[in-house]
């Protein structure tokens, strides 16, 4: 049985409803004035409130038929059915390893056995991944224990207890537009609805309600982990507007599949995600999202290479290194890695990796003049031996101090789906909570909603959507951070700082408390490289 968590004073207030705390906001407006920087910092009174009840969450995924949909299907069965298999190294239990949500911590304060660590799920209300139902689209007809194995990425004897649950889970026919993703799909494309543009998102809104209605969940969000698209051209009339955009499905103009399933899914009233890079979100699909307030975000889930990259980058460049040369290299022998073959599939992906350092690059003018960035070269290479296992070799070269040079080198070998489908379930729960979360200030005393660019899912994603005008962190601390703080402020807790001040006095706040005096040695044990030193520590010359 988990520990229930309590936060205790004036800033939190539970009713049966909801979670309801008072948060200061602090922050600092910076202008230049003749010369110097004039710093003003401020402070926003804000009342979050959270709502306590969990719905029933129900998941479409469009492309449930592949390595992603299926596994991330397969292990939430899996460890909701307390699986266990054997493999040559022994027996091995089902788990959301990779989940922020799931396997990560957050530091709660300090107990008398030191700081006290608590899943970082376990933070507010949440839906938990094992009542997750699924359901979803695929072009291709196989139901998802065939296409488990067709994927190849679980262990055979775990496909084996799972194939009576998963044989019985069928996607959808959907829309498939060939010119749109590479030519090497065309064989799966057997589960396509026919029709004009209007009809097949007709159908697809009709997908959704039947979805909801059979399966009896409470609310739906819809995710798109299909195939890499080409991106869209953005056209004027076309694209630009939600009016525009209605009417050009209507007319049959060219809107991509994955705009056609974010369209869909903000008529019904559900929060749409994009796993994949693409541009996905045409600014009339934005707007649409914003007249109807429906959460989107995106794009493109950030797994491993490019999740490396937004820690090294932001380490060398914080630690006052200069990157000048970025080179990732990857191969990986899935079907992804086949859509990836061809140009314009891989144009898309090329994108968004590459403009995960441009934020850290920005935040240090001492190393980068405005104009100036790291060469960086993406390439992506198709394998068929290595399937879902993905290689990915990295050279990172930097200017240190007085003309060096320093080269890092790494390689990163990981089944890609696994590293996914955690994602996939953060993805997903952590928009459902923010549809709970409201808040309001002195200033704007209506209770308000984020903003339905969903900026917060940044550190799940390559290429963050961010509300326009605001900034793209892509930083991955900074990312997490901004997560766990917005968590602590719907519990009335201040944000992380990191400053541990209480350990950094002089004067040990021990020394205030009755019967201590200064004169009293007191015999302190202090941490040199992690080794305890103890001795006896003379106060004030004594
Ligand atoms: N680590 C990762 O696996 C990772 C990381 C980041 C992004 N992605 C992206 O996630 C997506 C899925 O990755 P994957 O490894 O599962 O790929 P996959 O090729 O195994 O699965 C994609 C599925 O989408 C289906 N599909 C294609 N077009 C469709 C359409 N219009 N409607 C419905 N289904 C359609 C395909 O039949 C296939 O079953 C890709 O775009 C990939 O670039 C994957
Ligand atoms: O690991 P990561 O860089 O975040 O993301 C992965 C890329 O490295 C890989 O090239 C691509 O095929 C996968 O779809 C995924 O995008």
């Amino acid at each position: 049985m988990e520990t229930p968590i309590k936060i205790e004073g004036p800033n939190v207030k539970y009713s049966e409803k909801y979670i309801e705390s008072q948060y200061p906001y602090h922050s600092s407006e910076v202008s230049l004035e003749n010369g110097t920087y004039k710093v003003k910092p401020s402070t926003t009174h804000f009342t979050f409130r959270t709502e306590r009840k969990v719905p029933k969450l129900g998941v479409m995924l469009v492309g449930w038929g592949g390595n992603n949909g299926t596994t991330v299907t397969a292990a939430v069965l899996a460890n909701k059915l307390g699986m266990t298999w054997r493999t040559k190294t022994g027996v091995q239990n089902a788990n959301y390893l990779g989940s922020l949500l799931q396997s990560s911590t957050v530091c709660l304060g300090t107990g008398p056995q030191g700081d006290v660590y608590v899943p970082f799920g376990r933070l507010l209300p949440m839906v938990h991944p094992n009542d997750i139902v699924f359901d979803g689209w695929d072009i291709s007809s196989m139901d998802l224990a065939a296409a488990m194995e067709r994927a190849q990425v679980l262990d055979w004897s775990l496909q084996e207890q799972l194939r009576p649950h998963m044989e019985k889970l069928k996607p959808r026919p959907s829309i498939y537009f060939p010119k749109f993703i590479a030519a090497n799909q065309e064989e799966r494309a057997d589960n396509v609805i026919q029709g004009t543009q209007q009809e097949q998102l007709e159908q697809v809104r009709r997908d959704i309600r039947d979805f909801k209605q059979k399966s009896g969940v409470d609310k739906v969000v819809v995710l798109w982990t299909a195939n890499t698209e080409r991106f869209c051209d953005i056209i004027a009339g076309v694209h630009d507007t939600a009016h525009n955009l209605l009417k050009a499905i209507e007319i049959g103009a060219e809107v991509s599949p994955s705009t056609l399933f974010a369209v869909a899914s903000i008529l019904e009233g559900c929060a749409y995600i994009n796993g994949s890079p693409q541009n996905t979100f045409v600014p009339g699909a934005v707007e649409l999202a914003v007249q109807r307030r429906v959460f989107i975000g995106g794009d493109d889930f950030k797994s491993g290479q490019t999740k490396i990259k937004s820690v090294l980058v932001d380490f060398l460049v914080g630690a006052g290194l200069k990157p000048t040369s970025i080179v990732s290299y990857n191969h990986l022998g899935n079907n992804d890695g086949m859509n990836l073959s061809a140009p314009q599939q891989f144009r898309s992906k090329e994108i968004s990796k590459s403009n995960v350092v441009d934020d850290m690059v920005k935040s240090n003018p001492v190393l980068y003049r405005p104009d100036e960035k790291p060469d960086h070269c993406v390439v992506i290479k198709y394998v068929p031996y290595v399937g879902d296992s993905k290689r990915a070799m990295d050279e990172y070269i930097s200017e240190i101090m007085m003309g060096g040079t320093n080269t890092i080198a790494m390689h990163n070998t990981c089944e890609d789906s696994l590293l996914a489908s955690p994602l996939i379930l953060d993805l997903v729960i952590l928009t459902e909570l923010c549809q709970r979360i409201s808040f309001c200030t002195e200033s704007q005393p209506e209770f308000q909603g984020f903003h339905c660019v969903l900026s917060i899912l940044s550190y799940l994603c390559k290429a963050p959507l961010v509300p326009e005008g605001t900034p793209v962190v892509n930083a991955l601390f900074k990312q997490r951070a901004c997560i766990e703080n917005t968590m602590r402020a719907c519990l009335g807790l201040p944000p992380q700082n990191h400053m541990l001040l209480e350990h950094k006095m002089q004067r040990s706040s021990q020394c205030n408390k009755p019967g201590v005096t200064d004169a009293v040695s007191k015999k302190l044990s202090a941490l040199s490289n992690g080794h305890v030193q103890n001795g006896l520590v003379k106060l004030h010359g004594h």
